[in-house]
Formats: structure tokens, C-alpha cells, sequence
């Protein structure tokens, strides 16, 4: 380190934390009230009033307020870090980093958006000697293996062009699609139109070699198999660009293949034999490195010898380059990577996020952080490579490494390397580094680091999520539960941060209840909030005012608009009820044994046209969308129906100021609903609901009402 200066520096952000604390002592306080008043006026008007509906309305509202309270947690102490990558050492005094890509299905991934992504990190702005470019390829596809040959070849030309003339967006695609940079350097300006002639033959080639090929049809049974492009294609040795390892593990029905954590493992135990670094960066195939300069801005965390001892990883956010203009489905995630993950860090780290993490190798191996072991000056970190490539007996090895017997009646993923137990095996993986004492960093850079895609209609938004709560809710529920494991290793804050995650599916308990039940007694003209004349509305009132604008000031805080506000408050409920409820409901079903476990990838293929079109209009495309989508068309119905039909009764009984909260709640959900209305009534274009799932909402509204109102 140059005259001893820092390497970062980490600052508690003011005034959000302060007021983050007013706020959770005013909105508790008021939480607190409520209860009272559920529980008491359970007691004291118990003869008028139906028990079973106020039972489930005031169990909601302690979940609600249970799972607000952990939410809190995330936003106790949050703080902002900067770096000076200035002051890393000199070049060869760097670690090495191995960067792990992962692909698993070339129909849902398409191979040339994987190959931006290996492209752009091949290209990282870090001395090329000390990067391993390794690419995981789940489907074991003869396309994946070609396109990965030509993206090498394409490689040799483009790496050299961008360090030479120091490019900022080194992914190709990227790069050729946005508008030239102007330079008055004429041999720049030729060396530029070459290189997008040689990326389009490039891209030719690699979609071409998908269309006369079957090998889109993933083999279910094959061996492992592993390539080193770069000694294949390597003519020209003067060429600098980092080593690129193509690596498929062997997949057979017999045995278990536990996914991406699976495919991590394998390829953990593959680099380890071939190139060993001690740093790892994870990438998923659709994640493409927007910054060059990441690498050395992780090392500025990872080389502090302060707090490099218990470091485990150093995590970017997801970030997405192909966000509506108004983040039409939330996915934009704002919340999540700007703010409960700013907040985790002033704890003891965020969470893993699968993707866009700079990890320690050593971390997924060892039971926890060793006292007064400075690994920067261990023997790992100096001399990390294994006898790289001289020898075929060193990749006949290899071979073994990735074979699917090679992990029976070991500790991996249990003990060892990415963990098995979740299909969020990111979530899982970092939660028991941390229960072993390892820390983790956040790192926000104003420029994002990596840029990956976000689906772009909602059956693929609705898929995901219900993924994602699934997963969650399984740690939660297992003896692994935040909350109760390794209590007394893990700050109590941070358990809770973790438990507000792992219960998140819970939201949608709640939700469905909020949505059914209160309407149900409006159909029947029965209360179930105080009137407004009542002076416990009020209460009622600051509860649910203090909980929006928490959001919107969150939002606005962090530089959106009304619009995205809106339209991520409407997702956040459309998701409620329907991916975390489907999430819910997936685990309970798991642990009885009726579903398997599963992991989907997301689909990352550009959509049709037409939806891309509505997309970029912010319309609302539900093409696709149907068991996912009917508990929110349900409801939709039903509070239609409620809404008009109480407002009348409301009217024609003068019982307004009785029956005015559950009106307003009715009210609520549909002007939230309204894409979900115009989709089902309005609307006559491909992006509507489809007839049939109405139907099937109306049969299923008619059941609810038969037996709500009898
Ligand atoms: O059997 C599998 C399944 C998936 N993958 C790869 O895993 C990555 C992530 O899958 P994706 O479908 O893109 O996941 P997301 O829906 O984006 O999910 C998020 O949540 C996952 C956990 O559920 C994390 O692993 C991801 O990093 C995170 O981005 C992709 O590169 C896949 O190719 C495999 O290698 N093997
Ligand atoms: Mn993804």
C-alpha cells in the first residue's frame, strides 16, 4: 500500500439513519396501539362482533407488524463506502481472480448474451496473467462450446483494442449498439470499424451455429467435459488476454445435480486444480461487466489488511440495462440493492446475491475466519497457480473433479463450497459464512459495476419471484431458520435482517386476507374497523399513511419519480398475493413431500416485439400469465363487486362512517389493480389476461362468495 493511505473508507449515511430510527419508534409505537385496541375490543365487544373475521383481520395485522419490524433491522445503520483503487499496489503484487460465468440452458440464455458477458470480463482492466476466465456450461451444449471458441478468437482483437485505448464499455454488444465515439485518431476510427465487422461475423457465426445444430436439446445424461480454449486457439503467443476454460460437469438422471450451487462446485474444484486464484468472481451468463475497474475496486476491501483477515466477499448490486422507463415491474429491485443492502453492510455485511460478488476462496472452505492468519501473506495468495495447463495428466484430473460421483459422501454442499440446501443457494451460502463469523462488504459505485437483464413481461417477473420466496421461506422454515440458528454468533440485527428475508413469503398471508376478508363483511354491512368519527381510526389511518410514505420518501430519497414509486408499491402487492403466496404454498408442499425441488432459469431471451413494445410503453403484458395471475384477477373481482355493491348499501343504510375503512380498502386495492382491471375488461390486444383465467377467477369468486356470505 503507497504511503500507507487507505484503501476505502465507510461512512454511516445522515440524516437517512436518524430519521430511519425516528420513524421505526413512531410507526412501532403506533403498531403497539393497534394490537392493543384488536386485543381489547376483541374483549369488551365480543357479543356484536363476529369473531372468526376479527381473529384473521387482527392476525394479520400481527404478522404485518412482525415482519415490518424485521424489515426495520435492514434499516438501522446504513452506510456509503468509497475507494481509491489509486493506492493498490503495483500490478504484479495483485491476486489472481478466477471469474466464474454460468450458463445452464441455450434456448432461455441465449449463447451470444453469454458471450458479451464472458467477452466483457475476459477484458476486465486487470493485469491479464493474473485472470481465469472460467464458463460453466449446465446444458453441456456443442453451441455453448463453439460460440465460447469464437467469442476467444473474437477476444484476441477486442481485449487488445479496449486496454489500448482504455474503452469504458467492454462488453461488444454493448459497445456497437450505442452511437461511436468520435475521434479525430484515424487509426482508432479504423481499428473501430474492423472490430464491428469482426463482432458481427462474430455474432453470425455464433447464431448460426444454434440454427443447423440439435444441440439446443440439453443432453440430460453426458460426461464431463472440459476445454481449454485459449491453448487451442492460441496461434499468436504475443497476444496478452486472460486464459478462458470452457467447463461442462458431468449430469446423469441417477444423480443429483443441485443446479447453480452444483455447477458452482463443480467449477470450484476445477479452477482449483487448474489456476487456484484466491479470489473468485461470480457472474450469471446474462450479468456483463459495465466497469472494467471492479476487480481493483473489490481489491481495495479485499487487500486492507484491517479487515481482510474476516472478509469473505465484496458484493455489487444487481444492476439491469433494460429497465422500463418507469420500472413497470419493480425490477429494478431500488429498494433492495440501494438501500436494505446499504443498511446490512453498517451490521456485518450484505447478503450474497448471486451474482457480481468478489469472493475469497478460502471462505468456502474453511469453518470460519482464523485469528491472526493474515492471508495476504499467505502461501495461497503469493502462489496460487498449480502447474496451470503443462500437464494433460493436471486436466484428466480435472475431468474427475467435475464427474457427479465425485461429491458422494463428502462435505460439499453442506460443509463445504456453495450450499444445497436452497434453490437461493446465494442467500443460503452467505447467511452460514456469516454464521461462521466471515463478513462481507457493499459496494455501490455511482457507475454500475455489471448490468444484467431484468424479464421483461410479467410471467417471467411472477416466475422468478415466486422462485426467489420459495427458496427463501425453505431456509426459513428449516433448522436453519435466521432467527433461531446460531443465535449467539450471529449480531442480532443482522438475524433479523436475514429472517425478514427468509419470512418474506409471509407478506402474502396477510395480503389475501386483507383482500378477501374485510370485503366479504362489507358485502354483509358488518364492521371490522373503528368508525371515523371513532378516534382509534385515527390510529389506523397513521399506521397505514406511515407505512406508504416510508416507501415514497424512500423512492423519491433515492432520486425516482412518483411514477416508479407507484408502479413498485402496485407490483410490491400484485407479488404479494401472488408469487409469495405461490412460493408459500410451494414450500409447504415440498415439506410434504408432494413438489420437488426445482430451479428454472429465468428466461433471458429478448421477447417478441410486440412485447417488447408494450414494454417500453409501460404497459402491463400478462401474455403467458395464468395459474400465477388468478389469485390477483380473483381478488380484483371480488372488490369490484364489494366496492359497488357496499358503496350502495353504504348509502342506502347511512352507514358510511361504520363501514367507511373497509370501503377505502376496497377502493385501494382496485385503484392499485387498475393494469389488472384494464387487462381483464379494457383491454383487447395479445398483452391481455386471457379468457380463460377470468373464467376461472369468476368460478373461484363464486365459490368465495357462497361460502363468505352464507
Ligand atoms: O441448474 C442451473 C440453473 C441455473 N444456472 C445458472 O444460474 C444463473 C442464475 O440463474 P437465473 O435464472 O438468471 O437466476 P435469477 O432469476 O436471475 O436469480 C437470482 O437468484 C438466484 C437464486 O435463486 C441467484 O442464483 C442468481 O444469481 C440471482 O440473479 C444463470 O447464469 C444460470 O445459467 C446454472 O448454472 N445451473
Ligand atoms: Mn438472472
Amino acid at each position: 500500500m503507497k504511503n500507507n493511505l487507505p484503501l476505502h473508507h465507510c461512512q454511516v449515511q445522515q440524516p437517512r439513519t436518524t430519521i430511519n430510527r425516528l420513524h421505526t419508534l413512531l410507526h412501532t409505537t403506533t403498531l403497539l396501539s393497534l394490537l392493543y385496541y384488536r386485543a381489547s375490543s376483541l374483549y369488551v365487544s365480543l357479543p356484536n362482533t363476529p369473531v372468526f373475521p376479527w381473529i384473521l383481520v387482527s392476525a394479520s395485522e400481527l404478522l404485518l407488524s412482525f415482519l415490518w419490524t424485521l424489515g426495520q433491522a435492514c434499516r438501522w445503520r446504513p452506510v456509503t463506502r468509497t475507494v481509491f483503487p489509486e493506492r493498490l499496489p503495483k500490478d504484479d503484487q495483485l491476486p489472481s481472480i478466477d471469474v466464474f460465468i454460468l450458463t445452464a440452458d441455450p434456448k432461455k440464455e441465449p449463447p451470444i448474451g453469454v458471450m458479451n458477458t464472458l467477452i466483457s470480463a475476459m477484458s476486465l482492466d486487470y493485469p491479464t496473467e493474473k485472470l481465469t476466465v472460467y464458463l460453466s456450461d449446465d446444458g453441456g451444449t456443442p453451441v455453448t462450446l463453439k460460440a465460447t471458441r469464437e467469442a476467444f478468437k473474437f477476444a484476441k482483437s477486442w481485449v487488445p483494442f479496449c486496454k489500448e485505448y482504455g474503452i469504458e464499455t467492454r462488453c461488444p454488444d454493448a459497445y456497437f449498439s450505442d452511437e461511436f465515439v468520435k475521434n479525430d485518431d484515424k487509426e482508432f476510427t479504423e481499428k473501430q470499424q474492423i472490430l464491428k465487422l469482426k463482432y458481427q461475423e462474430f455474432k453470425e457465426r455464433v447464431e448460426g451455429a444454434g440454427e443447423n445444430d440439435d444441440g439446443t436439446c440439453i443432453p440430460q445424461n453426458r460426461p464431463p467435459y472440459i476445454e481449454v480454449i485459449s491453448d487451442l486457439t492460441r496461434e499468436n503467443e504475443d497476444v496478452n488476454i486472460p486464459d478462458l476454460v470452457y467447463v461442462s460437469r458431468e449430469k446423469r438422471l441417477s444423480h443429483p445435480h443441485h443446479f447453480k450451487a452444483g455447477a458452482l462446485n463443480a467449477i470450484l474444484r476445477v479452477s482449483g486444480a487448474l489456476s487456484n486464484a484466491p479470489f473468485i468472481l461470480v457472474l450469471d451468463c446474462d450479468m456483463y461487466c459495465n466497469d472494467p475497474s471492479s476487480a481493483r475496486q473489490a481489491m481495495c476491501f479485499h487487500l486492507d489488511p484491517d479487515i481482510s483477515p474476516s472478509l469473505a466477499f465484496v458484493q455489487f448490486p444487481q444492476t439491469f440495462h433494460n429497465v422500463s422507463k418507469n420500472d413497470l415491474y419493480g425490477g429494478k429491485l431500488k429498494i433492495t440493492f440501494n438501500l436494505l443492502w446499504c443498511g446490512l453492510d453498517g451490521l456485518r455485511g450484505p447478503i450474497l446475491s448471486g451474482t457480481g460478488f468478489y469472493l475469497k476462496r478460502e471462505a468456502l472452505f474453511r469453518s470460519g475466519p482464523q485469528e491472526g492468519v493474515n492471508f495476504i501473506q499467505s502461501k495461497l495468495y503469493l502462489d496460487p497457480t498449480n502447474g496451470w495447463l503443462e500437464s494433460t495428466a493436471l486436466l484428466q484430473d480435472a475431468l474427475v473433479l467435475a464427474s457427479c460421483t465425485h461429491e458422494e459422501n463428502t462435505q460439499w454442499g453442506s460443509k463445504i463450497g456453495f450450499m444445497y440446501h436452497s434453490v437461493v443457494e446465494d442467500y443460503f451460502t452467505g447467511f452460514l459464512l456469516h454464521c461462521k463469523g466471515w463478513k462481507s462488504v457493499y459496494h455501490l459505485p455511482s457507475k454500475p459495476a455489471f448490468l444484467g437483464n431484468t424479464p421483461t413481461n410479467l410471467n417471467d417477473n411472477l416466475f422468478q419471484g415466486s422462485r426467489w420466496s420459495s427458496g427463501l421461506f425453505q431456509v426459513g422454515l428449516s433448522k436453519y431458520c435466521p432467527l433461531t440458528y446460531e443465535i449467539f454468533k450471529v449480531p442480532f440485527l443482522q438475524s433479523l435482517g436475514y429472517g425478514f428475508l427468509a419470512f418474506y413469503a409471509l407478506y402474502s398471508l396477510p395480503l389475501l386476507c386483507y383482500g378477501v376478508i374485510p370485503q366479504l363483511y362489507l358485502l354483509k354491512g358488518i364492521p371490522l374497523f373503528p368508525k371515523v368519527s371513532d378516534p382509534w381510526f385515527i390510529l389506523f389511518s397513521t399506521a397505514y399513511l406511515s407505512a406508504l410514505c416510508q416507501r415514497l420518501i424512500e423512492m423519491i430519497s433515492l432520486g425516482e419519480s412518483l411514477r416508479v414509486w407507484w408502479n413498485e408499491e402496485r407490483m410490491w402487492m400484485i407479488k404479494a398475493i401472488t408469487c409469495h403466496f405461490f412460493g408459500f404454498m410451494d414450500v409447504i408442499l415440498k415439506s410434504l413431500g408432494i413438489r420437488e425441488i426445482n430451479f428454472e432459469p429465468t428466461n433471458k431471451a429478448a421477447d417478441e416485439e410486440q412485447v417488447m413494445k408494450r414494454y417500453k410503453m409501460d404497459k402491463f403484458d400478462f401474455h403467458g400469465a395464468t395459474v400465477l395471475l388468478l389469485p390477483s384477477t380473483t381478488i380484483v373481482l371480488l372488490n369490484l363487486v364489494s366496492f359497488v355493491l357496499g358503496l350502495q348499501r353504504a348509502i342506502m343504510k347511512k352507514s358510511f362512517d361504520a363501514m367507511f375503512g373497509q370501503l377505502f380498502l376496497s377502493f385501494i386495492v382496485l385503484v392499485f389493480s387498475f393494469p389488472v382491471i384494464e387487462g381483464m375488461v379494457v383491454r383487447k390486444d395479445k398483452g391481455c389476461i386471457q379468457g380463460s383465467v377470468i373464467l376461472y377467477s369468476v368460478a373461484i369468486l363464486i365459490v368465495i362468495l357462497s361460502f363468505g356470505t352464507m
